[in-house]
Order: structure tokens, then C-alpha cells, then sequence
């Protein structure tokens, strides 16, 4: 089963990266009330790091206990720990270590100075990916291109279609940088609520395309449902090209 798109449109960036918090506190709170330790994907790119800096100002966000909460990534640029443009040290110098989370449970892709190369690093982020309840997220956060593209999977690439495989290398990005590892579109969609963060004219196309459910060529992000939710989280300027 997966859910329909759901779009809601909010005035800016801000304000998408604002919601983003403050559902994701919810989501939160709402696992952990159920007695369960979630599990998280963040993204890299414009929101990525904006949802991070939302939550650190939004008050509710210690009623969270993060110690328990596991944190991954839908994409990594392949470059070594610390690169300033790795999502996670983007992540990282957003706050993220501020959240009080347990560093065991902050699931990093492995870069070309602790890998051989990006298939190997592919390989052990599934083993841990596996290892861990095999790949159920509680949220799904993605960020979208303005070619389509979700995580590393980008529209017309080989890499996009792989299946039978949790995680896989992605060599001649047409973004750069050109090596890179990302999950498939069947592990993005092992996800209880899958959130699409999006602002910017430049992204209209992308998001009419990924609501109407374009085909792969088109859309990576239109082949990546929730179980539970599939939610566009979209500024006035990207919602531009929908349909009233
Ligand atoms: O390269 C990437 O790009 C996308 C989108 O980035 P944006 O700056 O256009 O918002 C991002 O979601 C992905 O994680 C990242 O690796």
C-alpha cells in the first residue's frame, strides 16, 4: 500500500522548512509515544539543512527524546568525512549535533577516506541499513531537484531504476560532484511518511511533474511513495505550475 500525494503550500521557504519542524516533532513524539525508537532520513541541498536550523528554534523540539531517534541519509555525495559539501557536514553545520542525539545511532555513509570506493560504500551503508530493522523509516525527508531528481537518483541515469538492492553507487552524476551513494527508489519507499521539501521557481516543473506522477524519465521523485503519507511540502513559487 502507498499513499497518494498530498501537496500543501506554504508562502516561502521559511515557512516550508518551519512545517517540515514542526511535523517532524509530531511524527516524533507521536512514535515514541507508541513506545518506539523512529527512525529518520535527512536530505542534503537547500532544505536539508533549513528543516535542521527550523528545528533547533522551534521549542517543542525537546520534548523529543533524541537519544533514541536513528538518523540516515537518502543521499551522499561520495567525498571524505568533514567535506564541506557532504550533506552531512552540511547537516552538521546546521545544528544537528545540537539535538542532544546518541552518536551511535547517526548512520553515516562512508566516504573515499574510510571506503575503496563508492560500491563498498554502497554495500556496508545496506548491510547497515539492513541491520538495523531492514530499512524502515518512521520519515522519509527529500529534497528535489530542479531536474527531478530525489536523494542521487536522477531522472534518465542507469543508477535511477536499480532494484533488488537497498543502496547503489552513482558514478557520472550529472550534478556534481560525479560519485556519489544513494538509496534506491525501493528503500526511499520503505518509509511510514515520505516528505518532499521544496522551494524556488527554478522547481515548478519538477513539482508539477512529481504530483502528477510522471514517469521516471521525467520524475525521480514521483516514484517515491510513503506507506502512510506522501507529502509535498512546497512553497508559492514551486507550486506555480499546478493545477489550481
Ligand atoms: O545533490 C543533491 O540535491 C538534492 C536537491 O538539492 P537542492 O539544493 O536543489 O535543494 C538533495 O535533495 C540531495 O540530497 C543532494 O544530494
Amino acid at each position: 500500500m502507498t499513499a497518494p500525494a498530498l501537496v500543501v503550500v506554504h508562502p516561502d521557504k521559511q515557512a516550508v522548512a518551519d512545517a517540515g519542524a514542526a511535523r517532524l516533532v509530531t511524527a516524533l513524539l507521536d512514535a515514541q509515544a507508541q513506545g518506539r525508537a523512529p527512525h529518520v532520513s535527512l536530505t542534503g541541498g537547500s532544505l536539508g539543512s533549513a528543516i535542521i536550523a527550523s528545528l533547533l528554534e522551534l521549542p517543542a523540539h525537546t520534548a523529543v527524546d533524541w537519544s533514541t531517534v536513528s538518523i540516515w541519509w537518502g543521499d551522499e555525495r561520495y567525498l571524505p568525512a568533514g567535506d564541506p559539501d557532504r550533506n552531512d557536514t552540511q547537516n552538521d553545520a546546521a545544528g544537528l549535533d545540537r539535538l542532544g542525539l546518541d552518536q551511535a545511532n547517526v548512520h553515516r555513509v562512508p566516504g573515499p577516506d574510510a571506503s575503496e570506493s563508492a560500491e563498498e560504500s554502497a554495500a556496508r551503508y545496506s548491510s547497515t541499513v539492513r541491520g538495523s530493522g531492514g530499512g524502515e523509516f518512521d520519515v522519509m525527508i527529500l529534497g528535489v531537484g530542479p531536474d527531478g531528481h530525489v536523494a542521487s537518483l536522477f531522472p534518465g541515469h542507469p543508477a535511477q531504476l536499480t532494484t533488488d538492492a537497498i543502496a547503489v553507487a552513482v558514478h557520472d552524476s550529472p550534478k556534481p560532484p560525479p560519485d556519489r551513494v544513494s538509496l534506491t527508489f525501493e528503500c526511499l519507499s520503505r518509509s511510514d511518511r515520505v516528505w518532499f521539501l521544496v522551494a524556488g521557481a527554478d522547481k515548478a516543473e519538477a513539482v508539477r511533474n512529481g504530483v502528477a506522477g510522471a514517469g521516471p524519465e521525467l520524475s525521480s521523485a514521483a516514484q517515491v511513495h510513503g506507506i502512510r503519507e506522501t507529502l509535498w511540502l512546497v512553497d508559492a513559487d514551486s507550486a506555480s505550475d499546478l493545477p489550481d
